[in-house]
């Protein structure tokens, strides 16, 4: 049996029908449940930023979550399969017509993604403010909590339609099938053979 962590929503669909073309079966969570068990495979229904969590204490096996997740939660889990899957970037907005001041003694950040973004000026030795925020980043700079966010970008239209531009790229993420150290060694042959079963199917 393997335990299987998948983020509620867009991904964890695209996942099950990726497990469906690779193994000729349907997989659905029933209405409200968070464990769907069939044919060897338990997923779990769990929050994104909470799948790495989960795999860590090995909880699960495995789990799919975006690497700009793992980047942020710099947890010690082996990386197996990049899933084509939830294609995105992290990158900065600003507002309209303005530019990354790196120059400024000190900006203002907003992100879900504290500790991305801390690195990005700490490489540079500039000093910021994070402001940590769970959604909506868009709507910061446009109030003036912030000068610029750091946040996901996939076609840019939440920035435009918001009156920002996509700045600097900071990395490029996908969801990858991530493995539990110990698990990866205990449960060698079910992981490998789900790994190939998965690629064929990409
Ligand atoms: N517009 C997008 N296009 C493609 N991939 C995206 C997009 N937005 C997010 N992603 C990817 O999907 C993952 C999940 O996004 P989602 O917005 O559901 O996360 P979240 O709001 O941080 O989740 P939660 O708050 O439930 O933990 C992100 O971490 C990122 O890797
Ligand atoms: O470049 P785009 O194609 O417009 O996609 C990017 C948007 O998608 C995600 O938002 P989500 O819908 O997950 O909402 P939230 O992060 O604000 O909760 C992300 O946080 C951006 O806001």
């Amino acid at each position: 049996m393997l335990t299987i962590a998948l983020p509620k929503g867009r991904i964890a669909e695209e996942t099950l029908d990726k497990f469906e073309k690779a193994f000729g079966e349907k997989f659905i969570f029933e209405d409200r449940k968070l464990i769907l068990e069939k044919s060897g495979f338990r997923f779990l229904n769990v929050r994104n930023q909470d799948v790495p969590t989960y795999v860590m204490h090995g909880a699960a096996d495995l789990g799919v979550v975006g690497l700009d997740v793992l980047e942020e939660k710099e947890y010690d889990l082996i990386k197996l399969l990049n899933l084509q899957l939830g294609k995105c970037k992290v990158a900065f907005g600003l507002r309209r017509g303005e530019e990354l001041d790196m120059s400024k003694s000190k900006i203002t950040v907003a992100t879900k993604h504290e500790k991305i973004a801390k690195r990005y000026f700490e490489e540079r030795a500039m000093a910021v403010q994070i402001i940590k925020l769970y959604g909506s980043i868009e709507l910061a700079p446009l109030v003036g909590l912030c000068d610029c966010i750091v946040d996901i970008v996939e076609t840019g239209t939440t920035m435009k339609q918001n009156g920002l531009e996509v700045g600097p790229t900071i990395m490029e993420s996908s969801a990858h099938l991530i493995a539990n150290k110990n698990s990866y060694y205990a449960k060698k042959d079910l992981i490998f053979d789900l790994r190939t079963k998965l690629e064929a199917v990409l």
